[in-house]
């Protein structure tokens, strides 16, 4: 017997520990078990490995429970359920090369927008693209970025053109906070007046003029203007205001002004949450580099999930432009979603539905992802 072994105490109180770490083995073991059916299932049904919404109830969970040491333990729970995030990455990355050599990376955009700050965050010192909505959507199109954010409306319009990834989006399932109409009353004096739409907005524009129309039944004139709040409700009773400026104005309203938030609107009327945007790639992109643009998504999800765990940095650093405070921010960004489930996809097309009502996109518009998930 060692010196060591002689001074142990070797108490009832060890061989419970004992007793209660093969409890934990045991228990983790039957997790893991269930969660590769979960994974396997999704998979199968032409979705990815991990769900990042959920990965975000369960380190709150652990964080809950034990702080930032339950956030560790917590990741190591799902790396032993799930594997290691970068492994699906460097697989992806591993088929590129021998599958579609002497093709330099993708370029990746991403909004400018605080919508983003997870993802940026995520990103770390990826070289990527950032601008507004309209500069990113052109951007895509145009083929100056290969994979970036659209709004929906834009995506819609493009379908034919552009295939959106699996398991990302930029939404919320009621309150969003950035996509807003600002009225001096009720929705209802809206009707026979006057409505102002920021030029930076599409979906939030149109999902207001919808929400208008069929939800409040109201008749209002629609008018597009450059996305100063002051200076949309000069000549209007209602404006339509997207992003950080809308975001302002709601965390600090100005006395007597009504505050609508779209996203709690939609909730409220479907049921579902509302997609604001989409990440997407073109289709000509995705059959000639398919390898690159799975290595892309991987990167995405990726991100988004880092960003995701560690929301108070995203917040910290988001708030060091001064506009917002911390507290703002975590506020902001707990209320986004960056997954794309069942429920989303339904409100897509939900969406789209109403839009071709409208005339606003095809009448065939619809969502397709690349990997063929439907
Ligand atoms: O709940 C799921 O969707 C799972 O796939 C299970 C699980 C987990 O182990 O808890 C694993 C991977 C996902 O990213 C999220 C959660």
């Amino acid at each position: 017997m060692t010196a060591q072994q002689e001074h142990a105490p070797v108490t009832p109180a060890r061989n419970r520990i004992d007793d209660l770490d093969a409890k934990l083995i045991a228990l983790i073991t039957e997790r893991r078990r269930i969660s590769a059916g979960i994974q396997r299932d999704r998979i199968a049904a032409g979705g990815v490995r991990t769900d990042t919404a959920r990965e975000r109830e369960i380190f709150r969970r652990y964080h809950d429970a034990f702080g930032s040491a339950g956030t560790t333990l917590g990741s190591m729970v799902l790396e032993i359920c799930r594997g290691r995030l970068g492994a699906e990455r460097e697989r992806a990355a591993a088929v590129e090369p021998g599958r579609e050599p002497d093709t330099p990376p993708l370029r990746l955009g991403v909004f400018s927008f605080a919508n983003c700050g997870a993802v940026r965050w995520g990103l770390g010192d990826r070289q990527v693209a950032t601008g507004t909505p309209e500069a990113m959507a052109a951007a895509l199109l145009a083929g100056e970025v290969d994979v970036a954010p659209i709004s929906l409306v834009e995506y819609l319009r493009h379908h034919d053109r552009l295939l959106a990834l699996p398991d990302l989006g930029i939404g919320s399932d009621g309150e969003v906070l950035s996509c807003q109409l600002f009225t001096r009353g009720p929705l209802t004096d809206l009707d026979g007046g006057r409505v102002a739409l920021g030029s930076t907005s599409r979906t939030a524009a149109l999902l207001a003029t919808i929400l208008l129309a069929e939800w409040a039944g109201v008749n209002a004139e629609y008018r597009v203007e450059p996305p100063v709040l002051a200076d949309m409700l000069r000549g209007a009773d209602g404006a339509v205001l997207i992003g950080d400026a809308a975001l302002a104005e709601t965390l600090h309203p100005h006395p007597g002004l009504h505050v609508h938030d779209l996203g709690a609107l939609w909730r409220e009327w479907t049921g579902l949450p509302m997609v604001f945007a989409v990440w997407a790639v073109r289709r000509a992109t995705a059959l000639r580099r398919p390898a690159a643009v799975s290595a892309a998504h991987a990167t995405l999800l990726e991100a988004a999930q880092q960003g995701s765990r560690q929301l108070d940095e995203v917040a910290e650093s988001l708030a060091a432009n001064g506009l917002f405070t911390r507290e703002e921010m975590s506020r902001y960004l707990a209320t986004l979603e960056h997954s794309l489930g069942g429920r989303h996809i339904a409100g897509i097309r939900h969406f789209a539905k109403l839009a071709a009502r409208r005339g606003a996109v095809p009448d065939d518009a619809d969502i397709t992802f690349f990997g063929g998930q439907s």
